[in-house]
């Protein structure tokens, strides 16, 4: 039996469904195709030249590696000609991205993470891509994009998904229907259905986060942790399990395949920052997806898809994950533990 590839799924989605417009199909193939590209950079490794840093840094002030650009570049001219768009963002670039004016507008804004889990990269661990869809306002037709356009809060995207480059290459996807799980065909060059109908499951007894900002957090989440490592003999009752890989696209796909709750709360080191991690590049799209599949998102107490941006790369606490589990850190966090 032949599986049905990413272009099926989405044809089904346009024509038989009505459950995305013919301009996001097409914005939707176009990032996926460039998801595959950068795919075939990063498994060439030292092979390709792709590996190490470049003396450039970005706007957060964080050293770029070289494929944070080269995936960033894939991003964006892979999108020009064929998104569809009315603009893009990215974590790598400072301010927002024009179409050119050659080129019809579209009405729709993209937002990625080119690059996730830089860290990763040369000590070939997995990493990913993320990526965020929203609408641009009705009067877009008639003036440029602003960096206004793009601060919208999570729950007004329409698509959201991320590559995740790792012993396979894997492309998660929503629009806003449940998620959808893609394995790459290398011999085909396809994305194909392997995962149908992901779904989080709503315990979990695995946490992820890194352990060594440990006396940075807050006492609520210091304590929830304390109390998740006296296992059975804490007031939780079981013994947890931990993992922190230090890719966000590979910590939520595990959690998107067995479960489990991840964490980068506010932490001490940086006081103003309410997160590391970023609103509209990470936290927004992933907690699309995690909701999407039946878990919950939260910045430790409210819901991350309903914070209204004031910047574009403005930054965020996450707890996201398997429902009770990230209720009981809400719990903890909101003071009623
Ligand atoms: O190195 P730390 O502090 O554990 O942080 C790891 C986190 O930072 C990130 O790598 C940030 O993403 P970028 O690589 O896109 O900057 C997340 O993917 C990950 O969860
Ligand atoms: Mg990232
Ligand atoms: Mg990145």
């Amino acid at each position: 039996m032949s599986r049905k590839t990413l272009t099926q799924y989405l044809v089904e989605q346009q024509r038989n469904n009505n459950a995305i417009e013919a301009e996001v199909r097409l914005l939707v193939e176009v990032v996926s195709r460039a998801c595959k590209a950068i795919s075939h950079a990063v498994s060439k490794g030292a092979l390709g030249g792709v590996l190490g840093s470049l003396e450039s840094e970005n706007v957060q002030g964080e050293v770029q590696k070289k494929l944070d650009v080269m995936s960033n570049e894939i991003l964006l001219e892979a999108n020009e000609w064929g998104g569809h768009l009315a603009g893009m963002a990215s974590e790598e670039m400072e301010t927002i991205h024009h179409i050119p004016n050659r080129y019809p507008k579209g009405e729709y804004l993209l937002l990625f993470d080119p690059l996730d889990g830089s860290s990763n990269i040369d000590v070939n661990v997995s990493i990913g891509t993320i990526f965020s869809v929203l609408k641009a306002p009705a009067d877009i037709s008639g003036r440029e994009v602003t960096e206004e356009d793009f601060l919208q809060p999570g729950s007004q995207q329409v698509v959201a998904g991320y590559a995740v480059y790792g012993p396979q290459t894997m492309l998660v996807l929503t629009i806003g229907n449940g998620v959808m799980g893609f394995t790459l065909d290398r011999e085909l060059g396809s994305w194909v259905v392997t995962h149908e109908n992901m779904r989080v499951p709503e315990d979990t007894k695995e946490f992820s986060i890194n352990m060594s900002n440990m006396r940075h957090w807050a006492p609520p989440m210091r304590q929830y942790i304390e109390d998740c490592l006296a296992g059975t003999t804490g007031p939780m009752g079981k013994d947890y399990n931990m993992r922190w890989i230090a890719s966000m696209v590979a910590d939520v796909h595990r959690i998107m395949t067995r479960g489990g709750i991840f964490m980068y709360p506010w932490d001490s080191r940086d006081p103003k920052k309410p997160g590391k991690l970023r609103l509209m590049y990470e936290a927004n799209p992933m907690s699309f997806i995690i909701e999407q599949a039946g878990g919950m998102a939260t910045d430790s107490v409210n819901r991350i898809m309903d914070i209204q941006p004031t910047e574009l790369h403005q930054r965020v606490g996450v707890v996201l994950g398997s429902k009770n589990e990230v209720a009981r850190v809400k719990d903890y966090c909101a003071g009623s533990k």
